[in-house]
């Protein structure tokens, strides 16, 4: 019996979840690898992570989630990524489960404006946006997951479980 369920397990594809992210200093960088690791708690999911200048077309266009990651610049999104999406209508984003987390330098830093700004491209993309906010109990993760410098610690764990909450969801949404 448990013979037959490896055989079907290994029958079913992966889902693919691409995660894009633009990062000078390294932080999104390495929040974009735990939000990664979090999410191949998941079973069956294909998970790569995809610097904006680097993004793999084909996979980013059979992901059925895209996260994005962003530094916090003045109060907002980077100009980098707001670039992207700007200049994105060749991918198919429509449909596909869409989630933000951010970085920042200070908690007074305006990484919520950063947040809400994604996801306002995002739902102008067509993406059905997901972050877990308070439907999954605590830690609660409202507009996406954010690391501040100072309090990376956290950032870090909030990043890993946001991973996993989002690759659940996508999951349950899109899983064969
Ligand atoms: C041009 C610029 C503007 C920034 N503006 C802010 C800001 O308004 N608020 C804030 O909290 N951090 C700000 N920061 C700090 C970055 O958000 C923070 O260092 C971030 O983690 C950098 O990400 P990275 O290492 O992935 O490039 C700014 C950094 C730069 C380079």
């Amino acid at each position: 019996m448990l013979g037959i369920c490896k055989e079907r397990s290994e029958l079913v594809k992966a889902m693919k979840i691409s995660i894009l992210y633009f990062s000078q200093t390294g932080n999104t960088q390495r929040m974009a690898d735990i939000v990664k690791t979090g999410m191949e708690t998941v079973p069956n999911v294909e998970v790569r992570m995809f610097p904006l200048d680097a993004v793999d077309d084909d996979f980013l266009n059979e992901s059925k989630a895209v996260i994005f990651g962003t530094p916090t610049y003045f109060a907002n999104t980077c100009w980098q990524l707001k670039k992207w999406f700007d200049e994105s209508h060749n991918y198919n984003l429509g449909g596909k489960l869409g989630a933000v987390f951010a970085t920042a330098n200070g908690l007074q830093g305006g990484f919520h404006t950063a947040l809400s700004t994604v996801i306002d491209h995002l739902i102008t993309k067509g993406m059905l946006v997901y972050s877990s906010g308070t439907g999954c109990g605590r830690p609660y993760i409202h507009l996406g997951a954010v690391a501040v410098k100072g309090h990376y610690e956290q950032g870090e764990s909030l990043c890993y479980i946001f991973g996993q909450r989002i690759a659940q969801k996508a999951s349950e949404l899109f899983g064969e």
